[in-house]
This record gives structure tokens, C-alpha cells and sequence, in this order.
């Protein structure tokens, strides 16, 4: 038994947690009890950053005093600034771009001396790195694009703040609700790869901006963050071959292609996130331009009849950023906006009982070679 080989780690229980819990035949969600549905209906992203880091729902003058203090810590120092500066003249990838900031906000952390392990150092650090990366966002984006960045406002919401600092102006209410919901339902989902991560970095005793930037980077992947980008990419290729939608996919699968959007480890059915994202997609369209929801439909109907594949999140957010206008390349990073804050609550769940990661690898190698100096090789 103890030399079973479970290739990605598939089924294997490595800690308990209270963060979140995936039922993935019902295709149910919930953060520390309260389920995604509600919460992507009802609460607000700091809502449930407090929710994930604090245990409980606040009580409207302690959500007052957390968002408040969150959004005091939006600004960047000068040196975050002009490396922010100096990845968008390098034409830097965003996520690349995200993982060097949160790299360096730690440089400028008045905490960055503190335990590793200290939870109140950990809780202001997690507010700062929560309050500055939209900011490094929004102003990389811009400034790629030859505009200067927007200052935050602690006035607006943290969802809000993020679309005013990205487009210069102040987003409506359905722009702002719709984005506010999609980082609710991106901010946990339980041991995904680059939480794992974040615990692994954790586990050493390193400390909360190593693991935040180790999960970055690990979320950035085809097969996991990455894949928003890869979904709508696929949906301007679908519209731009003129082709229906069901054979272009026939034809992507016959070419060995796997669909972006589609299929998960944890999930048998529809991501309960992507159903919630569908509906949004959907309205959007009905204001707009409904065919890129039209071709995500009928991807998703020929997908679960030909394969029984059914979409996940990646799916739907797709479709949804794009007609809210936001660049495709900034999916992936605006899916870092929001899960930063779970990477801090696992991360803080695992100093609290912390034991070092370290699975292994069963060697199937050589053992038995005599070494011979190399110019006798
Ligand atoms: C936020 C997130 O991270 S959600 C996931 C985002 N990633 C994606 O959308 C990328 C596309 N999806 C995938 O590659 C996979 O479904 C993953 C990586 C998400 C899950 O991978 P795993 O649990 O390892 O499943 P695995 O790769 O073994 O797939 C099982 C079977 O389903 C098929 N399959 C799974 N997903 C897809 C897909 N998107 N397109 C086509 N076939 C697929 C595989 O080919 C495999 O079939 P086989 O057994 O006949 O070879
Ligand atoms: O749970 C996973 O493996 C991937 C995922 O959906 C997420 O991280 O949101």
C-alpha cells in the first residue's frame, strides 16, 4: 500500500481543512459552509476574503473596518511602481509579470521581517498583497498599452476599484456586480494545484509572499488558470473559421487537441461556478453580442453528448470578461485577484499545523553503474 503509485497525486488526502469543500458528483461548492450560490449571489469579495481568513461571516461593522483597512493598502511603493513600469516596456506575459510583483512587494512589506508563522504578521501581509496586486494589474495593462496607470480609490469596491483602475472610469452596476461575483467564485476550490503549491512553500516554514508567488506561477498553467485565456482564444478561432461550432470542435479533437474549459479532477459534472458564470455570460450576450455565448453552449451540449466532458470554471469566465471588454491576456491575472485570497487562508491553515510536504517518487533508475572519469566515457 505504501508503495502505491498515485501518478498527480489523484484522490490522495494530505491534510484537512475547513477552507472549502467540492462535492464533485452533485457538483455542489462551499466555503466554510456556505454555499457558492449564495455566496456569489449575496456576498461581496471582501465578504468572503474575511469569511476564508477569519472563519465566519463579518458582522457589518467588522467588514466595514476590514474592507476599509484593505483598501487603504491599494497603493504601490515607488520601486513596485517602476518595476511595474519596466515588465510592460519588456512586454512581459501578465502572469509572469504577476508572479515578479508579488515577488517584490515583499520587498516593501513592513512585515517582511516577521515569523514566518506569525498570524498577525500574516494577515496584514495577506491585506496588502490582496489590496496591491489588482493595482500592478490594472497599471501594467495599462501602461503596455502607452496610458498611464490610474491611482486607486478606497472609496470603491475592492471589485469595483479594480475595472475604474483598468479602464479610468467608474464601472456601472452590472459591470461591477458581474466582476465582484466572478472573483467570489474564483477566490477557493479546496487542494487545486497552485494552492497545493502555496502549502508546499509554506511547509518549509518560507513565508507567505514565496508561497503566493510559487502558486502564481503554478496557476498560470494550460491546465489549470490558464486555461480562461486558452477557452476564449479558442472561441475567436471558432467564429473567425466560420465553421459550426460542433464540427470545429470534432475536428480540434480529431487533431489531438484537448478543449480548454472542459474537464476536471475533482468534478464528474458541470462546475456549479460555471453554472453561475453561464447565466452571466448569458445576460451580458442578451445586451450585447450573444454569439460567444451561443458558441459556448453548443460546445458544452456536444462535449457532454459526444465525450461526457462538462465545462469548469475556465469555461464561462471566458465569455464573460470578454464582453465585459477586459484583454483576454489578463484573465489568468484577474483569476490571481481573486485566489490570492485563498492561497493566504490555506496557507494560514497550514502554519497552524504544519508538517513538511514531502511526498515520493518511486526511482526506476539505474543503481548499479560504475562511475568512469569523463575522458574515459
Ligand atoms: C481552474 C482550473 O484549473 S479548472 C481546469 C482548467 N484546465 C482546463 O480546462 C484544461 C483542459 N482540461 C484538462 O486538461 C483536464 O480535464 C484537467 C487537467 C483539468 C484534469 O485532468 P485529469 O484529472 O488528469 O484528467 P485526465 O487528463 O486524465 O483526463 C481524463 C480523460 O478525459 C479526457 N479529457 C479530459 N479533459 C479533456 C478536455 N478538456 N478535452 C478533451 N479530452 C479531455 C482525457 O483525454 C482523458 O481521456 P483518456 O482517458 O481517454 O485519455
Ligand atoms: O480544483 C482544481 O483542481 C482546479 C479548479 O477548479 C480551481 O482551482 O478553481
Amino acid at each position: 500500500m505504501a508503495d502505491e503509485l498515485k501518478k498527480g497525486l489523484e484522490g490522495v488526502l494530505v491534510a484537512e481543512s475547513e477552507l472549502s469543500f467540492i462535492d464533485g458528483d452533485a457538483g455542489r461548492l462551499i466555503y466554510r459552509g456556505y454555499s457558492i450560490d449564495d455566496l456569489a449571489r449575496e456576498a461581496s469579495f471582501e465578504e468572503v476574503v474575511y469569511l476564508l481568513w477569519h472563519g465566519d461571516l463579518p458582522e457589518a461593522g467588522d467588514l466595514a473596518e476590514f474592507a476599509d483597512a484593505m483598501s487603504t493598502e491599494r497603493d504601490l511603493e515607488g520601486g513596485t511602481q517602476d518595476l511595474v513600469r519596466e515588465l510592460a516596456a519588456a512586454d512581459e506575459e501578465p502572469m509572469a509579470a504577476m508572479r515578479t510583483i508579488a515577488s517584490d512587494l515583499s520587498a516593501y512589506d513592513p512585515d517582511a521581517d516577521a515569523d514566518p508563522t506569525d498570524r498577525e504578521a500574516n494577515l496584514r501581509k495577506g491585506r496588502r498583497l490582496t489590496a496591491k496586486l489588482p493595482t500592478a494589474l490594472a497599471a501594467f495593462t495599462r501602461l503596455r498599452n502607452g496610458d498611464e496607470p490610474v491611482a486607486p480609490r478606497e472609496d470603491l469596491s475592492h471589485a469595483a476599484n479594480f475595472l475604474y483602475m483598468l479602464n479610468g472610469e467608474e464601472p456601472d452596476d452590472v459591470l461591477a456586480e458581474t466582476f465582484d461575483m466572478a472573483l467570489v467564485l474564483h477566490a477557493d476550490h479546496g487542494l487545486n494545484a497552485s494552492t497545493f503549491a502555496a502549502m508546499v512553500t509554506a511547509s518549509t516554514l518560507s513565508d507567505l509572499h514565496s508561497a503566493v508567488t510559487s502558486a502564481i506561477g503554478t496557476l498560470s498553467g494550460s491546465l489549470h488558470g490558464g486555461a480562461n485565456q486558452d477557452v476564449m482564444e479558442m472561441l475567436k478561432e471558432v467564429d473567425e473559421s466560420g465553421k459550426d461550432p460542433k464540427q470545429w470542435i470534432d475536428d480540434a479533437l480529431a487533431n489531438g487537441r484537448r478543449v480548454p474549459g472542459f474537464g476536471h479532477r475533482v468534478y464528474n459534472v458541470k462546475d456549479p461556478r460555471a453554472r453561475i458564470l453561464s447565466e452571466k455570460s448569458k445576460a451580458l450576450g442578451e445586451a450585447g453580442e450573444v454569439k460567444w455565448y451561443d458558441y459556448s453552449v453548443a460546445i458544452e451540449e456536444y462535449l457532454r453528448e459526444e465525450k461526457g466532458l462538462a465545462p469548469n470554471v475556465d469555461f464561462y469566465s471566458a465569455s464573460t470578461y470578454y464582453q465585459m471588454g477586459i484583454p483576454i491576456d489578463i484573465y489568468t491575472p484577474i483569476f490571481a485577484v481573486s485566489r490570492v485570497g485563498g492561497w493566504i487562508a490555506h496557507v494560514l491553515e497550514q502554519y497552524e499545523d504544519n508538517r513538511l510536504i514531502r511526498p515520493r517518487a518511486r526511482y526506476v533508475g539505474d543503481r548499479d553503474l560504475n562511475y568512469a572519469p569523463a575522458d574515459e566515457r
